[in-house]
């Protein structure tokens, strides 16, 4: 069995979180401040009636939609089941929305998380690999890392033989504003371990595109 250890550059870029979990929380004060800030950047008069709560709404909204980066993926991984299952547990078309790191936009789509438990057949609850994804898509992101996190996680937490990642996402700052390809996915995967071996590798592919 190999053993895979936490990448580096992954850690540094969400260090804080992956380091200690719960260490600090969002400042909601400062998104405020900062929203007011922008508001009257663009032009507008953050004290009209329509935009006078906005700013606390928008640090609401920021403290849900990165509340990833104070979560720890053992917090959800931790719990496992011994079912003596020793094959490929997938949970296909898991939703998520993102934000993009590079212009604050949502992307958004479904991750696929596979794993072939460790060889004494401990498992962990599916809903876990949905939290899995969730942890690491509440945070500014880009979706080759959300990908290697998630797949990393598994890897770490769940000791597994194999394990594969795929996510298929639309980015809104390529849809809505730049480039404006509405439609246009990315497709993006990893895949550690049993699963690197064509045929098992083949396998998980036709169950995750066999919609
Ligand atoms: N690889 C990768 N690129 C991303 C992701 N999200 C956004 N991008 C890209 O990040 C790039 C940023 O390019 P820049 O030239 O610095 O910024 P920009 O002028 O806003 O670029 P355009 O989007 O082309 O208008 C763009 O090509 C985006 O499509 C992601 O998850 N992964
Ligand atoms: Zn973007």
């Amino acid at each position: 069995m190999t053993h895979f250890d936490d990448d580096d550059d992954l850690a540094a870029a969400h260090g804080s979180a992956a380091g200690s979990k719960h260490d600090h929380k969002v400042d909601r004060p400062r998104i405020e401040a900062a929203v007011r800030e922008i508001l009257l950047a663009i032009g507008e008069d953050p004290e009209r009636g329509g935009l006078l709560d906005t700013p606390k709404r928008v640090a609401k909204a920021y403290a849900e939609m990165f509340a990833g980066l104070h979560q720890h993926p053992v917090d959800v991984l931790s719990t496992t089941f011994d079912l003596d299952h020793e094959e490929l547990v997938l949970v296909k078309d898991i939703p998520f929305y993102s934000t993009c790191e590079h212009h604050l936009v949502p992307f958004h789509g479904v991750a696929h998380v596979g794993y072939i438990p460790s060889h004494d057949g401990k498992v962990t609850g599916l809903s876990k690999l949905a939290r899995l994804v969730d942890i690491y898509a509440r945070r500014p992101q880009v979706q080759e890392r959300l990908t290697t996190q998630i797949v990393e996680a598994l890897v770490t937490h769940l000791n597994p033989r194999g394990a594969i990642v795929v996510v298929e996402c639309e980015h809104m700052c390529m849809s809505m504003r730049g480039i404006r390809k509405p439609g246009a996915k990315t497709v993006t995967s990893a895949v550690r371990g049993q699963l690197h071996d064509p045929a098992t590798r083949a396998e998980a592919m036709s169950l995750i595109l066999g919609r």
